[in-house]
C-alpha cells in the first residue's frame, strides 16, 4: 500500500470521516496548482471517464502518472469506463493508493480486484445508483473499498440522490457484520449539508469536488466537511 492515510475501520468507535476532494471540478489547465489547494485533504479523488461507459471524457493513464508523481496526497482513483479489467491494472502499477471501477462494466470483477491488491493498491467497487448493492455484500473480503454513487456518474455539479442512504444504511450493516475492512464512500452532491445524512448511513469516504473547488477557501471547505461528519460515521 502506498497510502500514509489511516486504514479503514469497521469499528464506529475509530471510523472517522476522510474527505477526498474530486478534482474534475478543478483547472485542467492548472493542476499541480489545484492540488496545491487540496492538501488538507486525506486524498485526491480522480474520475477518469472514456466517454462509453458515461456521456464525458476527461483524463486517462499518462496524466495520472504524472499527478501521482506531483501530488502531495494519495491517489483515489475512480475510473468510470468500459473494459476496466483491461486497464485498471494500470493506474495500481503507476501508484494509485486505489483504484475504483464499476461493478456495471467489469467482465470479472474478483479476479481484477485481486489484481489490483496483487500490485499494492486498495480495490474498490463502485455501485451506479440502479445497481444493487446485494450481489456485492458476500464479496467484501475481496474489496477494500465499496463506492454508492449518491449521482448518475458522468458530471460534477449533479445533486445528491438521498433515495440512495438506505443502500448505504444495508451497506454499512453488512459492512459492520462481515469484520472486513471495507471503506463505505459516496461521491456525487457532497456538500457539508447532504454528508451529515450520508455520514449517519454509513459513509466513511466522502468525495467531494464542486463543493470543494468551488470554494474560495478550500482548506476551509474540507475542514467543515470534515466537521460536519465527524462523529456521524457509524
Ligand atoms: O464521479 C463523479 C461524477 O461522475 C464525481 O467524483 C464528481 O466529481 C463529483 O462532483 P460533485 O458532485 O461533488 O460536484
Ligand atoms: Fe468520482
Amino acid at each position: 500500500m502506498t497510502e500514509s492515510a489511516p486504514a479503514p475501520s469497521t469499528s464506529p468507535a475509530t471510523r472517522h470521516a476522510r474527505i477526498h476532494p474530486s478534482i474534475l471540478s478543478a483547472d485542467f489547465v492548472n493542476l499541480e496548482a489545484e492540488l496545491g489547494r487540496i492538501t488538507e485533504a486525506d486524498s485526491v479523488h480522480v474520475d477518469i471517464m472514456d466517454n462509453h461507459f458515461v456521456p464525458n471524457l476527461t483524463l486517462g493513464l499518462p496524466v495520472v502518472q504524472r499527478i501521482q508523481q506531483v501530488s502531495p496526497i494519495p491517489l483515489d482513483v475512480h475510473l468510470m469506463i468500459d473494459e476496466p479489467d483491461r486497464w485498471a491494472p494500470g493506474y495500481a502499477e503507476a501508484g494509485a493508493a486505489s483504484v475504483t471501477f464499476h461493478a456495471e462494466a467489469a467482465a470479472a470483477p474478483v479476479r481484477l480486484a485481486r489484481e489490483l491488491r496483487s500490485l499494492g493498491s486498495r480495490a474498490g467497487v463502485a455501485l451506479r445508483p440502479a445497481t444493487p448493492v446485494e450481489p456485492w455484500l458476500d464479496l467484501l473480503a475481496e474489496i477494500d473499498l465499496l463506492l454508492v454513487m449518491t449521482v448518475e456518474p458522468g458530471f460534477g455539479g449533479q445533486a445528491f440522490l438521498d433515495v440512495m442512504l438506505p443502500k448505504l444504511r444495508r451497506a454499512r450493516t453488512a459492512i459492520d457484520g462481515s469484520g472486513a475492512e471495507v471503506a463505505l464512500q459516496v461521491d456525487g452532491g457532497v456538500t457539508k449539508e447532504t454528508i451529515v445524512a450520508a455520514a449517519e448511513a454509513g459513509a466513511d469516504v466522502f468525495v467531494a469536488g464542486s463543493s470543494v473547488y468551488g470554494a474560495d477557501d478550500t482548506a476551509a471547505a474540507i475542514t467543515a466537511l470534515r466537521e460536519a461528519a465527524r462523529g456521524r460515521c457509524g
